[in-house]
């Protein structure tokens, strides 16, 4: 019933106004998935390839298309995605390309699930996944990569760690990012919006620390729970593999010098959450940040990991972090995906499943999140391609997906 009879490509937009991939697939008694590709702008160089859509798109209608069409059930999501890596034939998804590969292994999912008659978190995670939904970490200040003229760090996170439901913590966020734009406003501050929607003040971090943590503490008092932030730091950006050093506007910070850097921020605004706060070949010094820190906060790997259960399995081994980020694009499908979640929690790391800067109306992340009792999700806090997860995981809650 799930046998896929017909998948079809397609470029569209992003929220950048990139084009990328869309992969709609239909099964024989007419099941229907839709996904698309996002994409990153800091991405970590060990990911999968992405290729140019419309080269993907011929790459994977030469290659995978053939492979799936006729050949495989579409709710056998092991099947699909091993397929896709058969007709890719490389290690890095440079064949047919990642965008192309995670579009179609999220279309097929939903394709599953469609026939099922069943949500997608549940075709993925089960009846008998946990009760637990994500907290949302939600991008309310951000520079780096994702805005010019604007922080170095890359993102600020507000983290409503206390939030009753998730549709408090959803809408915390969305405070709290409003809460954002007041305070600079009281500052003189003109302001736009960065890739994922975060304000992109032309100010140092200094001050950014300053008013995210004013603004968590004026939502905090309104909504009456626990609301704390965090950091992408995205280190690999910041870091110059020539001199050693941390490159920010203001200053140079050697490997000794950003570990106790990340550490007293840490400490001074009891941080929950810092992401790639070092270098992304750097595991010894992600390492001595876990030890000196990895009680107090998450210290999680994006740049480092890539979603990758090899990356994964070496930062076990040297305890390089306490959690990993988890980007379906960045290693090709859901399959991967669920693998390095499950490496991840056998061994004492949270997960969170996140977005990418650039990105689509497509929701699947939501959906993986909850399928897989992820204890975080990072998708931004407004704007509609990242309203569309927020949203989701809201009706994912309320039984109405
Ligand atoms: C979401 C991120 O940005 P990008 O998609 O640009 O890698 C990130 O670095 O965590
Ligand atoms: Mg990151």
């Amino acid at each position: 019933m799930t046998l896929i009879t017909d998948i079809r490509l397609r470029r569209i937009l992003d929220s950048r106004g990139n084009p990328t991939v869309e992969a709609d697939v239909v099964t024989e008694s007419g099941g229907f998935g839709r996904a698309a590709a996002p994409s990153g702008a800091s991405t970590g160089e060990y990911e999968a390839v992405e290729r140019p859509p419309s080269e993907a798109i011929a790459a994977a209608r030469e290659h995978a298309v053939p492979r799936l069409v006729g050949e495989v059930y579409a709710g056998n999501q092991r099947d699909v995605d091993a397929a896709l890596h058969a007709a890719d034939g490389t290690d890095d998804f440079s064949e047919i390309g990642a965008n192309s590969a995670v579009a179609i292994s999220m279309a097929a999912a939903k394709a599953g699930a469609d026939v099922l008659g069943a949500p997608l978190f549940q075709h993925l995670g089960g009846t008998f996944r946990g009760n637990n939904f994500p907290i949302p970490l939600g991008n309310v200040v951000g520079g780096g990569e994702h805005a010019a003229d604007a922080t170095d760090i890359q993102e600020f996170l507000a983290a409503p760690v206390g939030a009753p439901s998730v549709e408090d913590a959803v809408f915390a966020n969305a405070a709290v990012h409003a809460a954002v734009s007041d305070l600079l406003s009281e500052r003189g501050v003109p302001c736009g919006k960065g890739d994922e929607g975060a304000w992109a003040p032309s100010i140092d971090d200094g001050d950014a620390f300053e008013i995210v943590d004013e603004a968590v503490s004026m939502v905090e008092d309104e909504v009456g729970f626990e609301i704390k932030f965090g950091l992408d730091v995205a280190g690999a950006e910041l870091y110059d593999a020539d001199s050693g050093t941390y490159e920010y506007s203001d200053q140079s910070r050697d490997t000794d010098e950003q570990i106790a850097y990340i550490a007293d921020l840490v400490e001074e605004y009891d941080l929950v959450y810092v992401e790639d706060p070092l270098d992304e070949d750097d595991y010894d010094a992600f390492a001595d940040l876990t030890d000196e820190v990895g009680d107090q906060t998450l210290i999680c790997g994006d740049d480092l990991f890539v979603t990758n259960t090899d990356r994964l399995v070496e930062g076990i081994d040297r305890d390089a972090a306490n959690s990993i980020l988890i980007k379906p694009n960045q290693i090709g499908t859901l399959s991967d995906a669920f693998d390095a979640i499950e490496l991840a929690t056998e061994n004492g790391y949270d997960s969170v499943v996140s977005h990418r800067s650039g990105e689509t109306e497509d929701a699947t992340i939501a959906h993986l999140a909850v399928a897989t009792d992820a204890p975080y999700i990072k998708t931004g806090a407004v704007g509609g391609e990242r309203t569309a997860k927020l949203n989701e995981l809201i009706r994912i809650a309320d039984d109405a997906t």
